[in-house]
């Protein structure tokens, strides 16, 4: 049993970019920037495990013993609408990545996840993988992503969101909690609960509409 690991990072250009996007008079093009360079902030430590393989590399002077992302190529997947707007930064970090995608939405009634588009690849043996979802509220869109990925064998899972509550991260834990693969929470910032609409609060609004528009 393997216990899930929780991150928020703790860095202060990590904290200003987080503060633009809660502020309610920031607009989609700017949302979408920091969105992105966030991203790439909190994937430099989601990608701390990456997998790489030791190589020389030649400088001008002589070689020089080197690391390279090493196979099989991890999958970054972002969970569609509101973590496609994660999927560069993710990616400029990680460039060897392959893309998975997941469309999934909460019934914002009773608040479960529904299923509406999966394209991954069938066997995920021995494959990192990276969620992308900048919400991680009551944690059943999370959970569920996690669940699917497992099932088909990933080695291990790692999400990246730009806010959890703290509902939603007990919840993984409870659901993963005799799991033997290693499960990471990679987060801006863990915010002090849940409203009566299953929003977080302060929280930063509804993620897919700042970015995308509402639907
Ligand atoms: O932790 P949960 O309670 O499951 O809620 C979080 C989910 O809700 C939001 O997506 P939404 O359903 O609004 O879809 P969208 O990305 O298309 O806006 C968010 O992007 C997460 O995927
Ligand atoms: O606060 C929340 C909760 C779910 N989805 C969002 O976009 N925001
Ligand atoms: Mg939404």
């Amino acid at each position: 049993m393997i216990p899930m690991k929780i991150l928020a990072v703790d860095h202060p250009l990590v904290a200003h970019k987080l503060t633009v996007l809660r502020d309610v008079n920031t607009d989609s093009p700017t949302f979408r920037r920091l969105a992105e360079e966030l991203v790439m902030l909190l994937a430099y430590e989601a990608t701390r495990d990456v997998r790489v393989a030791e190589t020389t590399v030649r400088t001008p002077l002589a070689d020089a013993p080197g690391v390279q992302l090493a196979g099989p190529k991890p999958l970054v997947v972002p969970i569609l609408r509101a973590g496609l707007g994660m999927l560069d930064g993710m990616t400029r970090l990680l460039p060897t990545a392959e893309v998975g995608f997941l469309g999934m939405v909460r019934d914002e009634g009773t608040l479960l996840a529904e299923t509406y588009a999966t394209r991954l690849p069938e066997d995920l043996s021995g494959r990192q993988c990276y969620v992308l979802d900048p919400m991680l509220a009551t944690g059943g869109t999370l959970a569920a992503a996690v669940k699917l990925l497992l099932g088909r064998g990933a080695t291990d899972v790692t999400a990246v969101c730009l806010l959890a509550a703290p509902e939603g991260l007990k919840h993984l834990e409870e659901a993963f909690a005799g799991t033997q693969v290693p499960l990471r929470v990679v987060t801006a910032a863990i915010d002090s609960h849940l409203n009566e609409k299953g929003f977080i609060v302060p929280g930063l609004g509804d993620a897919g509409d700042r970015l995308y528009g509402v639907v």
